[in-house]
């Protein structure tokens, strides 16, 4: 499938006169449906709040395995319509990802457009619960960029269709660590592909992004001996980890100038592109990041021709999700999901082994997977 791409021109559009209404529709007019047209979305819901200055975009992909879930990212966005780029490529990849991780449950996402830092309050995020409220249950949030246990704390009290809520309201607490264990697992599955071992003591693996899932990976990562190099674009997120690890730092522009063994994205999307597979010089790319692959065709065959073996994002990031599927479901058990979250590795090595077999790319093979268990589960459905 071909990425949807954002045009350039899309604020050049001017009003016309009444007259000019019946015309056929104007080419930015039309573009504002082809993401979803291309991704097969069901439902896009535009938020807005003037009084606590909300700007929300909350998207549904699919429903068949059951309610959209996925979580809420707080970013600010160049524009508008990155924005919604942003939440149709994530919505897709949370369908992906719950599908091939077993779950009964469909793909969502939300996007708040803003500065966190600046922007995110309780006003804020229960206003945002009560769009998702109005959504009757159809998409179940949780944490993504920029967002904690506590600000769905403010999401619960408007709406019961949120997860990754504290331990102290029988919540999962934050998904963060589990995810970082199955991305863990996942680079570890690759290792024994690449390198015919699963180890990575010693092993020089760049982490880019030292948020909430970069900071668990690499606690895991140091203490299997690894060589960890870190990246961020803020110095406390830096500092926190280096107060904490022995790694060295690597400025944000100079990533793919560096020489690594394994190059872990943790960060945001779309920083396997033209520009940085030329310049990346490693045997893996395995991290926690949604989307890492600008365009996913083009892209997963470069790394392929690159020899650099890829551990699909949304394969290997699923434990988050995995944990606040089960606290949805009502019957939290922590060892069921680390056990679960676990079997990533065995996932991982399934689909570098289709990859052999058929040739597809490892992105290719693990939508197959995905597609395919949507495609049965869907088509099982008795009539009433
Ligand atoms: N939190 C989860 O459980 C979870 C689950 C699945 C996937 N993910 C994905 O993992 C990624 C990280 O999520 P998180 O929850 O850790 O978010 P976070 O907000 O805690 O951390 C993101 C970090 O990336 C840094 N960053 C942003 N742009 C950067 C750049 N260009 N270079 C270096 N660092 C940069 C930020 O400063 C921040 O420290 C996201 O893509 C998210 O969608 C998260």
């Amino acid at each position: 499938m071909r990425l949807f791409s954002v045009p350039n021109n899309i604020n050049n559009h001017k009003p016309k006169n009444m007259i000019e209404v019946n015309e056929p529709l104007k080419k930015e007019e039309v573009s504002l449906f082809s993401g979803i047209e291309e991704m097969n979305h069901e439902q896009v819901v535009f938020c807005h709040d003037k009084a606590t200055g909300l700007k929300a975009i909350i998207a549904i992909h699919n429903t068949v395995l059951g309610p959209a879930m996925g979580g809420t990212r707080m970013w600010h966005y160049a524009s508008d319509r990155e924005a919604l780029t942003d939440v149709l490529r994530l919505s897709r990849g949370m369908t992906l990802k719950n599908a091939i991780a077993g779950l009964n449950i469909g793909g969502g996402k939300a996007v708040l457009i803003g500065d966190a830092r600046k922007l995110k309050n309780e006003a804020l995020m229960r206003r945002f619960g009560k769009f998702v409220n109005s959504l009757g249950g159809k998409y179940w949030t949780a944490e993504d960029v920029n967002m904690s246990t506590k600000d769905m704390e403010y999401v619960r009290m408007e709406t019961p269709y949120v997860t990754g809520l504290p331990d102290f309201m029988g919540g999962s607490g934050d998904p963060s660590p589990v995810t970082a264990y199955g991305v863990y697992m996942g680079m570890k599955a690759a290792a024994k592909k690449a390198y015919g071992s699963e180890k990575l003591e010693g092993k020089k693996i760049l982490v880019q992004g030292t948020g909430n899932v970069g900071t668990y990976l690499i606690e895991n990562l140091v203490k299997e001996k690894a060589q960890v190099m870190i990246s961020d674009i803020f110095e406390d997120k830096i500092k926190k980890v280096t107060d904490r690890f022995p790694v060295e730092v690597v400025s944000a522009d100079q990533v793919f100038d560096a020489n690594f063994d394994i190059y872990a994205p943790c960060a945001l999307g779309g920083t396997l592109n033209d520009n940085s597979i030329e310049k990346l010089n490693c045997d893996i790319v395995a991290g926690g990041a949604n989307n890492q692959l600008l365009d996913e065709n083009i892209h997963g065959k470069a790394l392929v021709n690159k020899g650099i073996l890829y551990a699909p994002d949304f394969l290997i990031n699923g434990g988050g999700i995995t944990n606040v599927y089960y606290e949805y479901e009502g019957n939290y058990n922590r060892d069921r999901v680390m056990n679960q979250t676990e079997r990533i590795y065995d996932t991982t090595l399934e689909v570098f082994e289709l990859c052999a077999k058929s040739g597809a790319t490892p992105q290719a093979a693990a939508i197959q997977i995905a597609e395919n268990r949507i495609a049965a589960i869907g088509n099982n459905k008795l009539p009433l």
